[in-house]
């Protein structure tokens, strides 16, 4: 055991999250943070999330679930879900233009999503304590106020650019470091460049 504490419940002396003014404008498209990410790039497996900022720090998201994302027979798995609620509030960075990734995802899965259903995502961030960033978002089923299918609750640690650098495979961060989209992405993300 860690000791660490799991609570996902922001501590008293929280602040509001706060929107960076270089954000992007509510309803526009935030582009993928990787083209190799499984959730927002364009892998042929992937989700192909869209995401669109929205009001504050939020953000809004949509994939539709295909034949290569089910567990049981016509339904999506429950990781596939899990992971587009991991993306959807992974990219609540781009508003904040702080680099942080997932500590914690809890999720509750309410019920079950079919394949070629259309699902909405919508994730927030509630509050920030040090490089702690609290969030939560909820997935809908064919439309923004449809049945909710999946919840979650998560915990995201600030981290720097060097994060990747020093723990990702030597291959994909010598050309990531190559692509100049991909170092823009990085420079405009970290705090202190
Ligand atoms: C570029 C963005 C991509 C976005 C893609 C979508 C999001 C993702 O899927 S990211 C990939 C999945 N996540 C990961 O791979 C992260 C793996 N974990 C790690 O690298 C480390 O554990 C990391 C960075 C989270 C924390 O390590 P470290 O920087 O040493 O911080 P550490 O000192 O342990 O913790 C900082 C604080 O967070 C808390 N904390 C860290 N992890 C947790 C946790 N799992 N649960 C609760 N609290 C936690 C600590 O208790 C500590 O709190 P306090 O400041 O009050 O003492």
């Amino acid at each position: 055991m860690s000791g660490r504490t799991t609570g996902l419940t922001p501590p008293e002396d929280s602040k509001a999250p706060v929107r960076h003014p270089d954000a992007p404008a509510p309803g526009e498209t935030l582009g993928a943070h990787y083209d190799q990410c499984f959730g927002c790039g364009h892998q042929p497996g992937g989700l192909g999330l869209t995401t669109r900022a929205g009001e504050g720090v939020s953000v809004t998201a949509e994939f539709t679930v295909r034949t290569g994302h089910q567990g049981a027979p016509g339904l999506a798995h429950g990781g596939v879900l899990a992971a587009a609620l991991d993306e959807t509030l992974g990219s609540l960075n781009w508003l904040q233009r702080v680099i942080a990734v997932t500590g914690r995802l809890e999720t509750d899965f309410v019920r079950p999503v079919p394949v070629g259903a259309e699902l909405h995502l919508e994730a927030r961030v509630d509050a920030v304590h040090g490089r702690k960033i609290y969030c939560s978002a909820t997935g809908r089923i064919d439309a923004p106020d449809g049945p909710v299918a999946v919840r979650a609750q998560a915990l995201f640690i600030e981290v720097r650019v060097d994060h990747f650098i020093e723990n990702g495979r030597t291959e994909e961060i010598d050309a990531a470091l190559a692509d100049p989209d991909q170092v823009r992405v990085a420079r405009a993300f970290e705090v202190n460049p």
